[in-house]
């Protein structure tokens, strides 16, 4: 089997080190893996499958011979080092925001348009996460009804702001217990025993940046112009796993029964819609897998014809970042 030389540019962030090990979960055939970070780590020791690995510090040379970068950087340092590295011959899969709307560069969720990753130039963007969770979970209705317009409300885990901030909502609730000051750093507010309507800053009219990607984003993965979105995204004091409630209005007629249906057998799917018996998705529930579960499926109330209202979870590390990347370097590695 042909192996490759992969690097992580971000290898000891929230997602660089979920890469590794999803990479390892999927069997990814490497030849060698290079975890690079920033000057602070360089030397730091990891372990991937009982070998050990030094971190290295990235520097425009860290890219000679590799085959595969996934960046998992912000993106100051995914603009500086990911077309050195393309430069270089590799193919780069990047979870920050900097290329996804860049006409260049395909934006992929493999569940909606793996195609797309044919079209690259050398980066292929991961979407947002929080975007990945909705687009997945719409997309077996999507594609049997067509969505035009959503409202969206997230409720975003703090891993979402990397090893940082889930660093702050375990200080903070140690701070509270202990009965000491609390320290805020990442976040705007104290988020510990609290939620924080603001992820990103504002527009003109009063939307932040994570609000607009799933728009932006969305109609770029969906190849839909004319899909509209309109999001509030909120921080809450939860580790891991996103959830989303969403209202969509279709082209199309489509009832709640049709929805299960299609829902059920949906790739990167699980129906979890029992609400009678307290069967619902939750964030704890969906941590640490790869699957966005969906349910509370009802029809709207509020007189959008051919419109439904879900509620659904995912782990926004994972499959809202480093499975929807290893997976996307799955399908590049098929085309090489
Ligand atoms: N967390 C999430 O759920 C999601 C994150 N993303 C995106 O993925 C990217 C990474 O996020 P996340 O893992 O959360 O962030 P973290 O803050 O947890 O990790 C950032 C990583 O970048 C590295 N880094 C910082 N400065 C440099 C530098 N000068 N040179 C090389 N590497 C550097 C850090 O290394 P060091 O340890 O040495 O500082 C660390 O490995 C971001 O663009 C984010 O927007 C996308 C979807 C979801
Ligand atoms: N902003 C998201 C995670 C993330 O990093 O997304 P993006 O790559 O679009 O900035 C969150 O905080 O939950």
């Amino acid at each position: 089997m042909k192996t490759y030389n992969v690097a992580i540019l971000g290898a000891t962030g929230a997602v660089g080190q979920e890469m590794i090990k999803i990479l390892m979960e999927r069997n990814f055939p490497i030849k060698e893996l290079h975890l690079l970070a920033s000057a602070r780590s360089a030397g730091k020791k990891m372990w991937v499958n009982e070998k050990e690995y030094t971190v290295e510090e990235t520097t425009e040379n860290s890219f000679d011979g590799i085959d595969i970068v996934l960046g998992a950087a912000e993106n100051d340092i995914a603009k500086k080092y990911l077309p050195i590295a393309v430069e270089k011959g590799a193919v780069v899969v990047d979870n920050s925001s900097a290329y996804r709307l860049d006409d260049n560069v395909p934006l992929v969720i493999p569940e909606v348009n793996p195609n797309d990753v044919k079209k690259h130039k050398g980066i292929i963007a991961n979407p947002n996460c929080a975007t990945i969770i909705a687009l997945v979970a719409l997309q077996p209705l999507h594609a049997y009804a067509h969505a035009k317009r959503m409202v969206v409300s997230t409720y975003q885990a703090v891993s979402g702001a990397g090893v940082g901030g889930i660093r702050e909502l375990q200080q903070q609730v140690e701070a509270i217990h202990d009965n000491k000051p609390v320290e805020v750093k990442n976040f705007q507010y104290q988020i510990a025993y609290n939620l924080i309507p603001q992820i990103g800053g504002f527009n003109e009219e009063g939307y932040s940046s994570e609000e607009m990607k799933m728009q932006f984003e969305g109609r770029k993965i969906q190849s839909n112009p004319e899909l509209s979105v309109n999001c509030t995204c909120v921080r809450v004091p939860v580790f891991r796993s996103h959830s989303e409630s969403i209202m969509v209005e279709f082209e199309k007629p489509i009832d709640v029964e049709k929805a299960k249906v299609l829902l059920k057998d949906a790739a990167g799917v699980k129906l979890v819609d029992d609400p009678v018996n307290k069967v619902y998705p939750m964030p704890l529930d969906t941590t640490d897998q790869d699957l966005v579960y969906v349910g509370r499926i009802r029809k709207d109330m509020s007189g959008h014809e051919n419109a439904l209202s879900f509620w659904c979870c995912g782990d926004q590390v994972r499959k809202g970042a480093a499975t929807n990347a290893v997976q996307i370097a799955e399908l590049v590695i098929q085309n090489m």
